[in-house]
């Protein structure tokens, strides 16, 4: 599949772990999604809205022929499937699933901003992010997201929490 996508995916409510592992078996069950890599779950304190319990974050790279819309269609209906309840901004919320980069491209609609545009200003993200890949840049800054990384204050609030090395989609969550 022609594209490369980076997504980010938290829960702080129920069974965390379990409910990454639906969304990402939900992705995967899409014949036009391929699950390439996933980062290690790291333990997160609540960022924007404070008074809520711990995350698990990771992120994970797949290869997909969606489009963007497509994907984020996709994503929001895993969400759905999944039971996510919005009740405000920045809420506690079984799944979330966030696009951070899909290939190099710079998209500012209503809908869907990429590169996901609070990214850079989270270690949470980030952290994850360059697990898998150390070597990206953000589009059009020409930045390399390690150094943006560096620049964050608190990278206290993200603690490693499952180390994950494979690249099958699954195993690590099955021991
Ligand atoms: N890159 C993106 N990935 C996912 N959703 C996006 C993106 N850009 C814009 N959106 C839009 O954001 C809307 C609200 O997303 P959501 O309620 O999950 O925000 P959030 O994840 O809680 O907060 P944040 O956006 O700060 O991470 C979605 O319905 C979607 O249309
Ligand atoms: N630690 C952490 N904090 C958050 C998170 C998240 O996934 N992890 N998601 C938010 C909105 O998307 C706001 N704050």
């Amino acid at each position: 599949m022609e594209n490369v996508a980076f997504i980010s995916l938290g829960s702080n409510m129920g069974n965390r772990l379990e409910y990454l592992k639906q969304a990402i078996k939900r992705l995967s069950h899409c014949s036009e999604v391929q699950i390439e890599k996933l980062s290690s779950i790291y333990e997160t304190e609540p960022i924007g809205f404070t008074d809520q319990d711990q995350f698990l974050n990771m992120v994970i790279k797949i290869s997909t022929s969606l489009s963007p819309h497509q994907l984020l269609t996709l994503c929001l209906d895993v969400e759905r499937e999944i039971g996510r309840i919005r009740e405000f901004k920045w809420g506690p919320r079984v799944i979330d699933l966030d696009i951070l980069l899909y290939n190099k491209e710079n998209i500012m609609m209503e809908d869907l901003q990429i590169p996901h545009p609070r990214m850079n200003e989270r270690a949470f993200v980030l952290i994850p992010l360059m697990e898998i890949d150390s070597m990206l840049f953000l589009p059009s800054s020409n930045a390399p997201l390690v150094e943006i990384l560096d620049e964050i204050p608190d990278k206290e609030g993200v603690r490693l929490w499952k180390q994950i090395n494979g690249e099958d989609a699954f195993a690590p969550f099955e021991n």
